[in-house]
C-alpha cells in the first residue's frame, strides 16, 4: 500500500498510509485509538472509497470491487468476528464458502480448531468469546486464501481468553501471512515479525516488531507506551516454536501485558482538544 487516502463524510481519515505485509508470518498494524487502523483495512478491502496505491498479487486494486478483492484470496476477520450468533458453527462456516475457489479446505481448518469440529452443531452465539473468534477466523481459512485480516481480535475478551486466540492467531499464520490489528504489545511481541504504526491517519514508522518494542523511545513515541512497561512486553516472546510464553516471562493475557496508550500521555482528550 502506498500513499493511501481516505475522505469519509468529508474529513480526511488517511492522508498517506504506506504498509508492505509480509509473505509470511504477522505482520502487526498498530496505532493508538482513532489512529485509522479500522480504516486502513477497510481501505484495503474497498470497503472505504480511497486514493493511492494498493498492490495485492502483483496487482493493482485500488479500484477493485470488495467482492473482486476477496475472490481473488483476501479473508477478512472483522472487529466485532461477524459471526451469526443464531446459526451453528457448521452453518458460519458454509456460509464462508466461496463458489469458484475450489473444495473448501476443512481438513486445514478443523486441523488447525479441532474444537470447531467438535462444537459443528453448537450455537454460535453460545460460544466464548475465543472459540468465535475461531469461527471468524476459521472462516478465512477455508477458500485458500493468500491473505488473511484479523481487526483486534483479542479487544472485549476475557485476558485468559487472549492466550487461546494468540494460538489461533500464530497457527493461521503458519498456513497465510497476516495483518493483524492489534492493541496488545505482549501479543504483538509474541506474533509479529514485522510492524506498521499509524498516527494520525499516516505511516508514522515500520520495521521489524521486535525493534520497535525494544525502542523504549520510539514506543514512548508513537505508542505512548513507557520503557519499563515496553522491556516487560518484549519479555513476553514465545520460546522457539512454541505457543507459548517463556518461562518467567509475562503473558499476553497476564496484567502486565502492555497496551497502547489510546492517546499520547502529554496531549489532551479529545474533548478537552475541542473546548
Ligand atoms: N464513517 C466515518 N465517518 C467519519 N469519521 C470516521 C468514520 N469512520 C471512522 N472515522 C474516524 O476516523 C478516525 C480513524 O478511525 P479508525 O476506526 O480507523 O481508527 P482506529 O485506529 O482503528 O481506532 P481504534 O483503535 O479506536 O479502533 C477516527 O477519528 C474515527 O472517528
Amino acid at each position: 500500500m502506498r500513499d493511501l487516502r481516505v475522505v469519509l463524510g468529508g474529513r480526511h481519515i488517511l492522508h498517506g498510509v504506506d504498509l508492505d505485509v509480509a509473505p509470511a508470518g504477522v505482520t502487526a498494524l498498530l496505532g493508538r485509538n482513532g489512529a485509522g487502523k479500522t480504516t486502513t483495512v477497510r481501505g484495503v478491502l474497498g470497503l472505504v472509497p480511497r486514493s493511492g496505491s494498493v498492490r495485492f498479487g502483483g496487482e493493482e486494486t485500488v479500484r477493485t470491487a470488495t467482492h473482486a478483492l476477496v475472490r481473488r484470496g483476501i479473508g477478512y476477520a472483522p472487529e466485532d468476528r461477524g459471526v451469526f450468533a443464531g446459526l451453528t458453527v457448521a452453518e458460519n462456516l458454509r456460509l464462508a464458502e466461496r463458489p469458484g475457489a475450489g473444495t473448501p479446505d476443512y481438513p486445514l481448518v478443523h486441523e488447525l480448531f479441532p474444537e470447531l469440529k467438535a462444537r459443528a452443531r453448537q450455537l454460535a452465539g453460545t460460544l466464548s468469546g475465543g472459540q468465535q473468534q475461531m469461527v471468524a477466523i476459521g472462516r478465512t481459512l477455508l477458500n485458500g486464501n493468500r491473505l488473511i485480516i484479523a481487526d483486534e481480535p483479542t479487544k472485549g475478551l476475557a485476558p485468559r481468553v487472549v492466550t487461546e486466540v494468540a494460538q489461533v492467531l500464530e497457527r493461521a499464520a503458519e498456513a497465510v501471512p497476516v495483518l493483524l490489528v492489534e492493541q496488545n504489545l505482549a501479543l504483538v511481541r509474541r506474533l509479529a515479525t514485522s510492524c506498521v504504526v499509524l498516527a494520525d491517519g499516516r505511516t508514522a514508522h515500520r520495521g521489524p516488531a521486535a525493534e520497535l518494542l525494544a525502542d523504549a523511545d520510539a514506543t514512548r513515541r508513537l505508542l505512548g507506551v513507557g520503557s519499563a512497561e515496553a522491556l516487560r512486553t518484549a519479555g513476553a516472546a514465545p520460546t522457539a516454536g512454541s505457543a507459548r510464553p517463556a518461562a518467567g516471562s509475562p503473558r499476553p493475557d497476564s496484567p502486565e501485558g502492555t497496551t497502547v496508550s489510546p492517546r499520547p500521555a502529554d496531549s489532551p482528550a479529545p474533548e478537552e482538544a475541542d473546548a
